[in-house]
């Protein structure tokens, strides 16, 4: 099964466009496992339980689990999502970006390490920074294209006078992730929930990429307006929410309170489709 038909299954089985970002940190845990890096796992693992019939997808933001030397309970987390959630991909969001040799390196932590179904990328370095994941068979890679943070603005919206039609910088690379770099329909696009403009844009550049939307919960982005912009029958949106699920109680029902927090945003972003 191709990384896509992973994600048509999992928005079919779950009913969802909702991505379950995994991104903890110890200090906001609750009491009892509060500022204890070794309790990682166990707290990942409660949120998976409680959502793992919610999600098309689990993104683990690979920062989170480094920081703390907790790189073995990512490992273990991951394969934990393997048995109580498989039909569920991951996404490693780990933003890598380097030359081919060392990017080879990269696609075999995200792939082979972790087992990961599809990892982010920064296309800043170009193509043969990306040609390494691509020869993963099965997998897929989310370039950056408009991100969802307002420094995003910095390169993101400059204009290419060099290339034909002068688009800014992120329509042409959605054009690139769309046409000549999509070698095996591999690719697809992080776009920021907090710009729909923008999601609307890549979405006509490439009709038919996934987009992996990070931005609706503790960033502010609007869900509804997210989904109108980017929903295709034909072409997944993953709309990741990550703190509001996982901080949504800070007390011991933190499962429960994610689960209920995962619940209402995958049915606002369920009725907002077409
Ligand atoms: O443009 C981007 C790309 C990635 N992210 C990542 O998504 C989550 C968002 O977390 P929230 O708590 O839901 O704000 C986080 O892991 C970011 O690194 C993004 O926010 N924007």
């Amino acid at each position: 099964m191709t990384f896509l038909e992973m994600l048509q299954d999992a928005q079919q089985r779950n009913a969802s466009m909702l991505c379950v970002g995994l991104d903890p940190e110890p200090r906001k845990f609750p009491a009892a496992m509060r500022g204890d890096p070794s309790r990682i796992h166990e707290f990942c693992a409660r949120i998976v339980d409680a959502t793992a019939d919610l999600a098309i997808a689990f993104k683990p933001q690979i920062a989170y689990f480094a920081a703390h030397r907790a790189e073995e309970q990512l490992e273990r987390l991951i394969a934990h999502m393997r048995r109580v959630a498989p039909h569920v991909p991951v996404i490693l969001d780990a933003k890598r970006g380097d030359i081919g040799s060392t990017a080879e390196q990269y696609a075999v932590e995200a792939f082979e390490r972790y087992g990961a179904d599809a990892v982010t990328l920064s296309p800043f370095m170009g193509f043969d920074s990306v040609q390494p994941y691509l020869k993963y068979e099965g997998k897929g890679a989310f370039l950056l294209c408009r991100t969802s943070n307002p420094g995003g603005d910095d390169l993101q919206n400059q204009r290419l006078a060099s290339v034909d039609g002068s688009p800014l910088l992120y329509e042409h690379v959605a054009r690139l992730a769309s046409g000549p770099w999509n070698t095996n329909g591999q690719l697809g696009l992080v776009v920021g929930a907090t710009y729909p403009a923008e999601i609307e844009r890549v979405r006509a550049l490439a009709p038919k990429l996934p987009l992996l939307i990070p931005g609706v919960g503790a960033q502010g982005g609007d869900a509804a307006a997210t989904v109108r912009a980017g929903w295709r029958a034909d072409a997944p949106i993953v709309v990741n929410s990550s703190r509001a699920i996982l901080y949504a109680s800070s007390g011991d029902d933190f499962a429960d309170a994610a689960r209920r927090e995962a619940m209402k945003t995958r049915d606002a972003l369920k009725a907002a489709k077409r």
